[in-house]
């Protein structure tokens, strides 16, 4: 009988490896995780099977018990087999932007990749609950949610907790206070209309739009928008950290059934949908998740600016969904 849940990462890049390394050390789980050969000059070689055999090591160097799996999988679908028996699946596969770049210009690209993937987690894990990330995220969560026809509850996209691991940052370095005494959720799309929430943010239980005046709150809101690119342009290429353990943290709720409200990028329809006024399409609320999966949208209370910024948010999402209908209706999915 299996006793450890199992979480397997395809895309064992920068996200996909800290994902892997950040669970295992936590010893919560099993991994396995998947990814594509490379070529080293005329040679193939298999990353992702150093990777796992790395973290194993690791892991037997700070006496930490838990399975770490690598396998190599080719980009047209062969070698997924080990995807059954996973109760999670991360999805971190496809390119990361570069500087100049927007999410939206990894559209076509990662929208092929994850097709292929999808196929395979049809076959081979039905049962298994979805983090998406690969971006732009929230239309991806939308085409693996349409791909995959799982209920809504158990396919969900990876963002906000990004977004307010950003947003408590930089708050933190204001008011100068540790960001765990510090209540910031970011919902909308992850994208630069993002919607930062200044009306429920808090210090330490005191409301943040007391403690500091409107300027420095904007600028907050607008590096809290753009946080993602500040990084692409420091590094070259996207962030690793924050995103693995802002997945981490989403896995963990679900693995131990805590409860936890977390932003995350969700298929909105019906009542929700319609407090949300977006419907049919996938971004970030506020959601608790638990072991089914996300088990409650939480509905919070919006100021008259706020509800305007969503709407902008959500239909900068909605402009690009039509690109991905055309993709799936391409593919027959829809
Ligand atoms: N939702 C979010 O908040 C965030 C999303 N991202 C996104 O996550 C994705 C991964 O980012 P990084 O890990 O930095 O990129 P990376 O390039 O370091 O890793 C991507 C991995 O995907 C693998 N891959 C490519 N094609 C594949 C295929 N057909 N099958 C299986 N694996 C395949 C690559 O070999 C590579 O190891 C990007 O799309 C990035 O934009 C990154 C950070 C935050
Ligand atoms: O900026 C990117 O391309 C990666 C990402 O989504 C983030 O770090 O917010």
């Amino acid at each position: 009988m299996k006793m450890r849940k199992v979480v397997s990462v395809i895309g064992a890049g920068n996200v996909g490896e800290h994902v892997a390394s950040l669970l295992a050390l936590r010893g919560l789980v099993d991994v396995r995780m998947f990814d594509i050969p490379r070529k080293d000059g005329e040679k193939v070689i298999e990353p992702v099977k150093g990777k796992a055999l790395d973290i194993r090591q690791m892991l037997a160097a700070i006496d930490i018990d838990a399975k770490v799996e690598g396998y190599t999988v080719s980009p047209e679908g062969n070698g997924y087999e080990a995807l059954e028996g996973s109760d999670i699946i991360v999805i971190t596969a496809g390119f990361p932007r570069r500087p100049g770049m927007s999410r939206e210009d990894l559209l076509e690209k990662n929208l092929s990749i994850l097709s292929v993937i999808c196929e395979k987690i049809k076959q081979y894990a039905k049962e298994a609950i979805i983090i998406v990330v690969t971006n732009p995220v929230d239309l991806m969560t939308y085409a693996v949610y349409k791909m995959l026809g799982f209920s809504k509850r158990k396919v969900m996209g990876m963002a906000g907790v990004l977004d307010s691991a950003r947003f408590k940052t930089f708050i933190s370095q204001e008011v100068k206070v540790s960001p765990k005494d510090i209540h910031a959720y970011v919902i909308g799309g992850h994208g630069d209309e993002m919607v930062p929430l200044i009306s429920i943010s808090n210090v330490g239980g005191i409301p943040l739009k007391d403690m500091l005046p409107k300027e420095k709150l904007s600028e907050l809101i607008k590096r809290t928008q753009f946080g993602g690119g500040e990084i692409v342009d420091l590094m070259g290429t996207s962030a690793y950290y924050a995103p693995a353990a802002s997945i981490v943290e989403m896995v963990e709720a679900i693995v131990t059934d805590n409860k936890r409200i977390l932003p995350c990028s969700v298929y909105l329809e019906g009542e929700e949908g319609k407090y949300y006024e977006a419907e049919d399409v996938c971004v970030g609320v506020p959601v608790k998740l638990g072991n089914c999966g996300v088990e409650e949208i939480i509905n919070i209370p919006m100021l008259p600016e706020e509800r305007e910024m969503w709407r902008r948010s959500v239909s900068s999402v909605r402009k690009n969904l039509k690109v991905v209908e055309e993709m799936l209706h391409a593919r027959s999915v829809l």
